[in-house]
C-alpha cells in the first residue's frame, strides 16, 4: 500500500508537470502507476485536462482521432521470438499453409488497392525483423526478386503502393539504423517501433519475454529512437504493458521516451498497448494487464509527455465501456483502424466498426476525426519532418489548415525520380 502523503506529493507532482512541462521525478511517477480509486480518478482528471488543452491549442479542440488504414504484414518471419508474438510463424508453416515467405509486390498493392476503395490513407507495414539473418529461405526469396535486404524490400513495397495507390507508408519494420532511417525516408511520411520496456532484463535473463530477441534490447531500441530524431522522421513509438516490467520499470520507459522526445521533438505518438495473452505463445498463462493498471499507465504517459503528443490506445484490446475510461485518461487517439484487414499482431480482437467507434467516441462528448499516417503537427511543418519528394501524395489526403485528412480517396502519383530508386550514396546494404 502507497502511503498517503507519497500519493498526496506525486498527485501534486502531476499538477506540476501539467501545469509547467517540468518532469516529474521517477518516484513520483512510479506512485503515480499505482494509484487506484479516488486518486486514479484524480490522476485521470489531471491527464485528460492535459489533453484538452493540447487539442485547443492545436487548433482541433474535441477531436480524437484515428487513421484509416490497411495493415500489410509484408512478412511473418523474423530472427525474434518474443514470448507474447503470435504474429511470428516459420518457413515450414508457410509452406504448409501455402503462403510465400513475403507478401509479393502484386499482393501487396492489391491489398492497397482494396483499401484505397475503401477510402484508406495509410499502408501500415508491420514486419518481422531481418529474418534472412535467421532463415536462408527468407534471402533466397529476397534474392531471387532482386532485393539485398527485408528492408530493401520494405522500401520497394513502399515505393509501388505510392505510386499505384497513392496510399502513404508507415513503416513498422522492428530495429533500423540511422542510415536506413535516412534511406527510408524519402518513401514514408512516418514510422514507428515500441520500446516496449527499457527493462533490460526482460531481454538478459533466460526465461523472460526478450530473452533471445537481439532487437528487444532496450539499449538498442532506445539508439533507435534518438536515430529517428536525428534522421527528422516522425515516430510512433509506446510501451506494453504487463510483460513483466515492474512500476520502476514502467516509470522508466515513460520518461526515456520524454526524455528523447524533449531533445529531438520527434515523438508523433506514444501507443500504449496492454498485453493481451494468446493461446499458442509461451505467455499464454500470463494474465493480461488489469484494466486499471492500465488505465493509470495511459494517464501518466500523458503527464510526462506533456499536452502535444497524442497519446494512442488501439480501440479493438479492450471492451466498448472500456474505451471511454481511455478517453477519460488522456488519449487523443485510437491509432491505425481497418474496415479491410484485421490487426494481423491481435487477430482475435477484430476492429470495432467505425461508426460503433464514432458514437462511443461521441458519447464521451468527443468527435471522431480521420488523420493521415504523420499527426497534423508534422504534417504542418512537413518542411522540416517529411521528405519533399512526398510532399504531393500529402498534400492529396490532408488539410493544409488542420493537418488532418480530407474526405477524398487517395489516387496513384509518381514520386520525383530521386525518391522512387536510391542512390548510391543513400544506399545501404544491411
Ligand atoms: O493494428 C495495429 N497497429 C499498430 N501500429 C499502427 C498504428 O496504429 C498506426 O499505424 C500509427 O498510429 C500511424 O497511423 C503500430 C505502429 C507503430 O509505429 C508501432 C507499433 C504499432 C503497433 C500496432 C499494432 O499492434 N496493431
Ligand atoms: C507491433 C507491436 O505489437 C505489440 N504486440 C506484440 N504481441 C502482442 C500481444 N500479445 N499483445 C499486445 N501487443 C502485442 C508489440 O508491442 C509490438 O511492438
Ligand atoms: C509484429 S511486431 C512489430 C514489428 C517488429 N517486429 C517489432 O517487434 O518491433
Ligand atoms: S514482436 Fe516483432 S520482433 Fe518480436 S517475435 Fe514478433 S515480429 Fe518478431
Amino acid at each position: 500500500m502507497t502511503a498517503r502523503s507519497a500519493v498526496t506529493t506525486a498527485l501534486t507532482a502531476a499538477r506540476h508537470a501539467a501545469a509547467t512541462g517540468a518532469l516529474p521525478d521517477l518516484d513520483d511517477v512510479v506512485t503515480l502507476l499505482s494509484c487506484r480509486g479516488d486518486d486514479l480518478v484524480e490522476l485521470q482528471s489531471v491527464a485528460a485536462g492535459l489533453r484538452d488543452e493540447g487539442l485547443v491549442s492545436a487548433g482541433r479542440a474535441g477531436r480524437i482521432t484515428y487513421s484509416r488504414k490497411v495493415f500489410i504484414p509484408l512478412t511473418r518471419l523474423c530472427r525474434d521470438r518474443c514470448h507474447y508474438c503470435t504474429f511470428v510463424t516459420v518457413p515450414g508453416k508457410l509452406r504448409r499453409e501455402g503462403h510465400g515467405m513475403y507478401l509479393e509486390l502484386d499482393q501487396v498493392v492489391a491489398l492497397a488497392q482494396q483499401g484505397a476503395a475503401l477510402g484508406c490513407k495509410e499502408a501500415l507495414f508491420t514486419l518481422g525483423d531481418r529474418p534472412e539473418d535467421r532463415w536462408p529461405e527468407a534471402g533466397e526469396w529476397l534474392a531471387a526478386r532482386g532485393y539485398s535486404s527485408t528492408l530493401d524490400y520494405v522500401r520497394a513495397a513502399s515505393v509501388a503502393v505510392l505510386e499505384r495507390t497513392g496510399l502513404l507508408p508507415h513503416l513498422n519494420p522492428g530495429v533500423m539504423s540511422l542510415d536506413e532511417l535516412t534511406w527510408l525516408r524519402p518513401v514514408a511520411p512516418s514510422m514507428g517501433m515500441m520500446l516496449e520496456t527499457t527493462a533490460r532484463r526482460l531481454f538478459t535473463d533466460k526465461g523472460q519475454p526478450h530473452h533471445g530477441s537481439p532487437d528487444k534490447d532496450p539499449l538498442v531500441r532506445l539508439r533507435v529512437l534518438r536515430d529517428a530524431g536525428e534522421a527528422r522522421v516522425p515516430f510512433t513509438t509506446g510501451i506494453l504493458v504487463g510483460i513483466g516490467e515492474n512500476l520502476t520499470e514502467r516509470a522508466e520507459s515513460l520518461l526515456a521516451m520524454a526524455e528523447i522526445h524533449r531533445t529531438y521533438g520527434h515523438i508523433q505518438e506514444v501507443i500504449v498497448q496492454n498485453f493481451r495473452a494468446k493461446p499458442d505463445t509461451a505467455m499464454r498463462g500470463v494474465p493480461d494487464a488489469e484494466m486499471s493498471e492500465f488505465l493509470a499507465a495511459v494517464a501518466v504517459a500523458r503527464v510526462v509527455m506533456g499536452p502535444d503528443v497524442a497519446i494512442q490506445a488501439p480501440p479493438n484490446l479492450v471492451s466498448h465501456e472500456e474505451c471511454a475510461a481511455l478517453i477519460a485518461s488522456g488519449i487523443a487517439d485510437w491509432g491505425g483502424v481497418s474496415p479491410l484487414t484485421p490487426d494481423h499482431v491481435n487477430p482475435e480482437r477484430p476492429w470495432p466498426n467505425l461508426d460503433t467507434l464514432a458514437e462511443l467516441t461521441a458519447r464521451c462528448g468527443f468527435t471522431l476525426t480521420e488523420r493521415i499516417t504523420a499527426e497534423p503537427p508534422y504534417v504542418l511543418d512537413r518542411g522540416t519532418w517529411i521528405d519533399d519528394g512526398l510532399a504531393g501524395h500529402v498534400e492529396a489526403l490532408a488539410d493544409p489548415v488542420t493537418g488532418l485528412a480530407v474526405d477524398t480517396r487517395p489516387v496513384a502519383r509518381n514520386l520525383p525520380v530521386h525518391g522512387r530508386s536510391c542512390t548510391s550514396s543513400t544506399r545501404v546494404t544491411p
